[in-house]
């Protein structure tokens, strides 16, 4: 009988200084649906008050093998983050203090253990907002009624766009959402510039009618992405941080009128930061994933 050669999907693979026990494979043709053994991101909704809960150590823990990696859940730079009620975030000194131990739970079981680092921009509400301020965002036109998973109508505020002048600040808490995560005990970052959340606003066309330096041009839709990046890799060393990008996706009325040309001019960009590692959603993807 033909023996099928095994997939190298066991084998060690070294990630910048991390040692990984497997690889994250890509798809070939002998191996059609190679899996990744990298936990992907994937919000839970379970830390109430956006401060992760005990029953997280035993979530993640259960998921985390010697060598493995583990992207954390898409976690809060600050309390205009939120998209979701109950994600977690990174930006309190409760919230790091209660990711500590989820954190060392993970490292216990010898696994890597990455903080998804995130702001929802305008794909949140009033409900979510501190004083029931509208979301900001690249722009003010509000992302239209979407259906969910499970066949709710979610509905979305106007949201407000920020002025250039408030730009900086939010870049500033994706910076220290980096340097809390670390103190948190995290190996790195993933800063989640993916799936139409604030950093995907600004990239694409269907939502950044800025006239600015913000908007516009390639270079200018991607202005806020990268200094983000220089930012968190200013903070922590771009050897701990990953990004995840979604150019291709059309999700939350997010979608770019030429995605591959900002997909190459993004990655182009990125080779300037020294980043660990860039994850991109594959174009084959974009018309079925995207829930978050
Ligand atoms: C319930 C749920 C929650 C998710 N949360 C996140 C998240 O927090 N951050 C993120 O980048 N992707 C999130 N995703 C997307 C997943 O990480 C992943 O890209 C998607 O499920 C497709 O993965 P697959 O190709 O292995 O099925 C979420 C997906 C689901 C279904």
């Amino acid at each position: 009988m033909e023996s099928t050669p095994a997939p190298p999907l066991l084998t060690p693979h070294k990630m910048g200084q991390f040692d990984l026990s497997h690889r994250h494979c890509n798809q070939s043709a002998q191996f059609p649906f190679m899996p990744s053994v990298v936990l992907a991101p994937l919000t839970r909704q379970r830390s109430y008050g956006n401060v992760p809960q005990p029953h997280a150590r035993v979530y993640y823990a259960q998921r985390a093998t010697k060598g493995g990696l583990l992207i954390a859940e898409a976690t809060g730079v600050s309390d205009t983050a939120q998209g979701y009620k109950d994600a977690p975030g990174v930006w309190t000194e409760e919230q790091v203090d209660a990711w500590k131990p989820v954190v060392d739970a993970v490292h216990a079981k010898g696994a890597l253990f990455f903080c998804q680092i995130w702001h929802a921009g305008r794909v949140s509400n009033y409900k979510l907002q501190p004083n029931g301020q509208a979301p900001i965002s690249s722009t003010d036109k509000q992302v239209s009624p979407q259906m969910s998973a499970d066949g709710r109508l979610e509905e979305f505020s106007p949201p407000r766009s920020l002025a250039k002048d408030e730009i900086p600040n939010v870049v500033d808490d994706f910076r220290k959402a980096a340097r809390n995560a670390i103190a948190a005990g995290f190996d790195g970052v993933e800063i989640h510039g993916a799936y139409s959340y604030i950093i995907d606003q600004f990239l694409k066309d269907s939502a950044n009618d800025r006239t600015n330096e913000y908007g516009g041009s390639l270079d200018n839709r991607c202005r806020f992405a990268l200094e983000v990046v220089d930012a968190v890799v200013g903070e922590v060393g771009g050897h701990r941080v990953g990004i995840r990008l979604s150019p291709f996706t059309d999700y939350m009325d997010c979608h770019d009128s030429d995605p591959q040309a900002l997909a190459l001019h993004l990655v182009n960009k990125l080779n300037d930061y020294g980043i660990l590692y860039c994850h991109m959603i594959e174009p084959r993807m974009a018309h079925v994933d995207g829930r978050r």
